[in-house]
Parts: C-alpha cells; sequence; structure tokens
C-alpha cells in the first residue's frame, strides 16, 4: 500500500517497562520485569492484532549510567533489568504469525561468526521475520563487562561495526549458495560440497574461515536496522541500513535527516528508497484533548525526578547533580559533554525555548516529551500525516505503560490511520524485508553484502 506508515511496538525486555519510577503506576499490569512468555506473547498478538509491522526490543550490555548517581537510581529503580530479546523472540515468534521483530545486538557483544549463527537460526525459526538492529554501544559499563578496558571512541566503533558486518555478510550472503542442500536420498548427498565455501576472512579484528554452520534462511541476511544520531552513525546507516530510526520530531529536521542521509545512500551506490525512516515516538491517547495532556501530564508527575535528572544526565553526557529543579540550564551556550547518545541532545535542543535559558525541569519535561505525540485519535493521525509527508516511512511506538500504551494505539490511533490510508489492514504475504521494503526476500544487487554473494 503506497503511502501507509510502517509501525513498530518499541520495547525493551525490562529496561523500559516502568522506568523512572512510573513502575508505580496503577496501569502497568505485572509481570513488570519478567519476561514470562505467555505474557509477552500477548503482547505480541496485540501488536500483531492491529497489523503492525514489528516489535522492536531495545537493548544493551551494560548499564548506561555515566554518572554514580545514574547507576545507582538504574539500579533502585530497575532501569538496568534487561534479558536477552534473541532467545525470547523465538518463543513469540510461535504465539504470531506475521508480526515481523527487530533485536539490538551490539558489534561488542559476540563474535560475529557466533552472532551469524544465532541470526541465521532466528530467520530459520520465524520464517523471515527478524530484523537486526545494528549498534555500536554507548556504556562503558557494556565494553568492561566484555573484557575492554573501556569504551572505544565512536569513531572507532564504527571503523569496528564495518570490519563486524564485512564478516556476518559473508558468511550469510557469501557462503552458501542457493542449490547447496541437496538433501538426496537416492545420491546420499544432504549437501553439495561444491557449493559451500569457507569465508577465509582475516581483517583488523576478526580472523574467520567458515563455512557458516546453517544453510540459507528466508532472508539470508536479516532486515537491517540502524539508528545512529552522529555523523559517523549516518554515514554507517547510509551504506548499510534498510530502516533507519531517527530521534527528529520536527518536520523540517526530519525532512533534512532523511533527503541527507539518501544523499549518502546513493553515494554509495544505494537508490534513495532503500532505506525507509521510521521515527522514535510515543503516543498518549486521550477521547479529549484535555483528557489526553491530564494523562500525559500524570506520567511526568508521577515519574521519579532526580531519577530522569540522573538519566539525561548520562544521555547527553552533562552533569547535572548538584542542580534543583528550577536552577538554569543552558544547554544552547554550553551543549555537551563527551559521552551519552550525540543525537539525543540535538534533538533536545531543538525543542527548547531559544528566547531565554530554562529550567532544569524544563530540560527534564522536554525530554520526556521529546517524541511523544500527545492528542485524541484524530489529532495523533493529523500529526502522523505531517510526518509522512515530510518523508518518513513509519514511526515507533513506544510502550511507556505496558500494555496500556500499546492496546490504547492498537484499539483507537490504528483504525483511524487505517480509514486515512496511513496503515495497513491486513498483512502482504512474505518476509519482512518484503513486507517493510517491497523489494524481495533478499537485500538487492546494488547492497554492500551482495558483492559477497556467489
Ligand atoms: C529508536 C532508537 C533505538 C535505539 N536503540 C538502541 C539500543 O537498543 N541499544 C543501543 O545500544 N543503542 C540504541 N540506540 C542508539 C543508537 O544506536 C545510536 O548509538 C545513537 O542514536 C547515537 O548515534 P551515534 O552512535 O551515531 O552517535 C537507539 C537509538 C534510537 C533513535
Amino acid at each position: 500500500m503506497a503511502g501507509r506508515l510502517t509501525l513498530h511496538a518499541f520495547t525493551a525486555l525490562g529496561w523500559l517497562d516502568g522506568q523512572f519510577g512510573l513502575w508505580r503506576h496503577p496501569e502497568l499490569v505485572p509481570p513488570r520485569a519478567v519476561p514470562d512468555l505467555q505474557w509477552w506473547s500477548d503482547l505480541a498478538r496485540t501488536a500483531e492484532r492491529g497489523c503492525m509491522d514489528s516489535m522492536f526490543f531495545a537493548d544493551a550490555m551494560g548499564m548506561g549510567g555515566f554518572t554514580a548517581d545514574d547507576r545507582e537510581a538504574e539500579v533502585r529503580g530497575g532501569r538496568m533489568i534487561l534479558w536477552d530479546p534473541a532467545v525470547t523472540i523465538s518463543g513469540l515468534a510461535a504465539a504470531t504469525e506475521h508480526l515481523g521483530f527487530l533485536f539490538t545486538s551490539s558489534i561488542l557483544q559476540d563474535h560475529p561468526f557466533t552472532f551469524a549463527r544465532r541470526a541465521s537460526t532466528l530467520d530459520q525459526l520465524t520464517g523471515g521475520r527478524v530484523g537486526w538492529n545494528m549498534v555500536t554501544s554507548y556504556s562503558p559499563n557494556a565494553a568492561r563487562n566484555l573484557g575492554y578496558a573501556d569504551l572505544p571512541s565512536r569513531e572507532e566503533r564504527y571503523a569496528w561495526a564495518e570490519e563486524y558486518a564485512d564478516v556476518v555478510y559473508r558468511l550469510w550472503e557469501g557462503s552458501w549458495e542457493d542449490d547447496a542442500l541437496l538433501a538426496d536420498v537416492a545420491s546420499g548427498v544432504y549437501v553439495d560440497p561444491a557449493k559451500v565455501h569457507p569465508i577465509d576472512f582475516a581483517g583488523d579484528r576478526y580472523r574467520v574461515q567458515g563455512p557458516h554452520l546453517t544453510h540459507p534462511t528466508p532472508q539470508r541476511t536479516p532486515l537491517l536496522v540502524q539508528a545512529g544520531g552522529s555523523p559517523a552513525g549516518r554515514e554507517y546507516a547510509a551504506r548499510h541500513a534498510e530502516i533507519q530510526f531517527i530521534a527528529e520530531t520536527d518536520e523540517r529536521a526530519m525532512a533534512e535527516t532523511v533527503s541527507g542521509v539518501r544523499r549518502l545512500a546513493v553515494r554509495s551506490g544505494r537508490r534513495p528508497d532503500d532505506i525507509s525512516f521510521v521515527v522514535s515516538s510515543r503516543f498518549v491517547v486521550g477521547s479529549t484533548e484535555a483528557e489526553a495532556r491530564r494523562k500525559a501530564g500524570e506520567l511526568f508527575e508521577r515519574a521519579d525526578f532526580p531519577d530522569l535528572v540522573a538519566h539525561l544526565s548520562s544521555a547527553i553526557g552533562k552533569d547535572f547533580s548538584g542542580l534543583g529543579p528550577d536552577d538554569p540550564v543552558d544547554l544552547l551556550n554550553d551543549p555537551a559533554g563527551s559521552g551519552g547518545m550525540s543525537g539525543s541532545l540535538q534533538a533536545l535542543v531543538d525543542g527548547l525555548p531559544k528566547d531565554r535559558v530554562p529550567t532544569l525541569r524544563e530540560v527534564v519535561r522536554a525530554s520526556r516529551n521529546r517524541g511523544r505525540v500527545v492528542g485524541t485519535p484524530e489529532q495523533i493521525a493529523d500529526v502522523l500525516q505531517r510526518w509522512r509527508e515530510a518523508g518518513v516511512g513509519g514511526v515507533t511506538v513506544s510502550i511507556e505503560l505496558r500494555p496500556t500504551s500499546l492496546v490504547e494505539f492498537v484499539e483507537h490511533v490504528i483504525p483511524v490511520l487505517q480509514d486515512r490510508g496511513l496503515a495497513q489492514r491486513e498483512y502482504a504475504p512474505g518476509t519482512l524485508r518484503e513486507k517493510l521494503m517491497g523489494y524481495g526476500d533478499r537485500l538487492p544487487d546494488r547492497h554492500p553484502a551482495a558483492r559477497h554473494r556467489r
């Protein structure tokens, strides 16, 4: 359906569940952070009931806190809890038929050989319904959990990510020919040895002989998802990503990012439409605008303010400890420290008043409101229509109150989007790649992974 938006239920197995004290909210249904397969299957079926495209699992391999305050708050509020999405997805796929599953896996966490095998297994078990969110990690604790002295610089991480992608592409795309698996009872040949190849990779960081241990899966390479916000991240996305998550929620900024990354993609031999841009967003729905605003206000009031401050400090790499809610914070003239997610800071500054110095409370509130659309289903549809016109291909639906936020979106907003042709009413056949990108089950020949094909 031309013109529709793709919809992605965004969550994590613990991390986003009731964070910042919202776990105390009466609408947050237990079993809070526990990956109870039945309960999560119901959540996945809710997304599928709304014909949503995927469930997207954020993940990290360590605590996010850059400051002692934040690390303490992460534990106290349970924000550090994270279970493994890849393992859980294999169960959720059995409970659903069409829904895609995007899972995050950092280049730091697995050897590319091990990761390629896990992703192939998931692609096979789900019938081609998985996508890989290719992240480079922002958490020094993750690096230290995995045996590194510290988190390498952003540039070094993206160089590492290039090599990592090169290895997994060779395994997925180049190791097995399509007709290698014979299972020929008469000749006794299960796999044709002439059609299975070692990759003999020797790079700066990895040496991998191959061959890949699994035969070609429906998509071979899982759908490639990326969310880099820095210049290096955008370049990486332009070369590799099929879905690019963006944090911009202002239409002009969105349109600039979309056209900028598309230009870079064309420079690396891809087509502008080879990347679909998905806005990181959350929704608070009310039957009237006043009701929606009241619910959004309540979400802020119920949150734990010191916890929000500690997290924001970490996310944008700037220490707010010692400041009170009414103290001024001049992010415009005195921007970031070093750590954190660079893209988030820019998007936050875009949402702040320019004519005066805001207070810490205003900055924190702006950070909570970023990407959050508040209103009636029709008002939300109006906003999404404008985003669509700005060149955006889809949105995430972050589940702030689990499962209420998702249920409300599915029951009240999606029908309005469907009436306007902005959401699908039924699933198209095929793999996740075919459903979302429309160019087949496999990566197109112009993608860098394809040069490893035989
Ligand atoms: C919607 C969205 C989801 C993200 N999910 C994750 C995640 O699960 N794990 C992670 O380490 N980083 C995640 N990130 C961070 C990005 O991968 C990236 O590091 C960040 O946007 C900053 O870009 P940069 O790495 O180019 O500086 C996410 C970003 C966005 C916008």
